[in-house]
């Protein structure tokens, strides 16, 4: 099966292993209480924070039940959809990673995720990163459920399949293979790859400030994506907008920031003023979308 039966949870909190994803933080303290999920449970989780993504108002050009943002391609009814189809994917995906899977198989699955995806959507692709990301977290889940090893999911995306990940194929024409070479960013690869380092540095830790900063789930949702668009190259905002837009993007939501976020009197207003400001420019931060729902289900799983 390729994976080691690993130490007890008790073994491996006395072990507290550094985890390369946090930058050598100890983290297992973060995981120690992690709850042993079934495969069932976490494709439900996973499914249900992409749905919590979209549901969340306002968010800088992208879809929410309010309205469609930067796009006019689909709405929130759709990729409410989109995510619903999904979820026997991500369950199948967590009990891949159970089973010890590489990447060959992971792969096969995320590809019949995308067909799922294209037939529920009618060809638009909502959720192709998500279906990457948050279904290597599902694998990596399904694997730390399975084996109580004392990791964040991230590190374990990292060390079982990073190389793996590097190595695969690489679509000529994709958005994200475009822009990397216009641009040399790594996009949603590279943030795999080394374990989602925007995840766990930025939106996490945003998540729990942000329920310091307001009350309410919803503006510490708003907060971390805010976070998220400072901090990554999402490659959604270099394609549609170039270096410019990107620059423009980051410096909205940094300001957002500055202006004190979610804990200002007038956030709410505020933010959508940067909603319609990108919405007017077409920019859409699908990945860092993606990773605010990432975010929720390390959250949801105990990181
Ligand atoms: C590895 C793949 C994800 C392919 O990646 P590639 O780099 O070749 O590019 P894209 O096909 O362009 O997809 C990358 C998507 O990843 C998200 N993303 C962007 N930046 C980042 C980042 N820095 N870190 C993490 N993730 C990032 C983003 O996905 C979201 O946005 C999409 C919707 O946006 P939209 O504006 O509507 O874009 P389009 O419709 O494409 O274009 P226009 O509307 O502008 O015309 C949506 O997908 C969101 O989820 C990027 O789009 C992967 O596809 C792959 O290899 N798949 C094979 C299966 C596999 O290996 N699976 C592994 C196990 S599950
Ligand atoms: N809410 C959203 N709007 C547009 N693109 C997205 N990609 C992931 N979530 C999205």
């Amino acid at each position: 099966m390729g994976v080691r039966r690993a130490r007890t949870a008790g073994e491996g909190q006395r072990r507290q292993p550094l985890d390369r994803a946090r930058g050598g933080v100890r983290v297992s303290a973060l995981v120690r209480a992690a709850p042993v999920a079934t495969s069932a449970k976490i494709g439900r989780t996973a499914a249900a924070c992409l749905k919590l993504e979209i549901a969340t108002y306002p968010k800088p050009g992208l879809v929410s039940p309010v309205d469609s943002g930067a796009h006019d391609d689909m709405d929130a009814a759709l990729m409410d959809r989109s995510a619903d189809a999904l979820a026997p994917f991500l369950t199948a995906l967590a009990e891949a990673g159970a089973a010890g899977a590489g990447m060959d198989r992971l792969r096969a699955i995320g590809i019949a995720a995308e067909a799922a995806m294209m037939a529920a959507t009618g060809g638009i692709n909502t959720h192709r990163g998500a279906i990457f990301g948050m279904g290597l977290l599902c694998a990596a889940a399904g694997f730390r459920a399975r084996y109580a090893v004392p990791q964040t999911l991230g590190a374990i995306v990292a060390h079982r399949w990073g190389a793996e990940i590097l190595r695969g194929p690489v679509a000529l024409h994709s958005h994200g293979s475009t822009v990397a070479r216009r641009h040399a960013t790594g996009g949603a690869r590279a943030e795999a790859a080394a374990g989602f380092p925007s995840l766990y540095r930025i939106a996490l830790p945003a998540l729990i400030e942000g329920r310091c900063l307001a009350a309410g789930e919803e503006a510490r949702r708003v907060h971390a994506l805010m976070a998220l668009i400072v901090g990554v190259a999402d490659t959604n905002l270099l394609y549609r907008g170039g270096a410019e837009g990107l620059a423009f993007a980051q410096a909205e939501a940094r300001a957002f920031l500055a202006a004190g976020s979610v804990a200002a009197a007038n956030w709410r207003p505020r933010a959508i003023a940067i909603h319609a400001a990108f919405t007017a420019r077409r920019l859409s931060p699908g990945g860092c979308a993606d990773l605010l729902a990432m975010a929720l289900f390390a959250e949801a799983l105990a990181a």
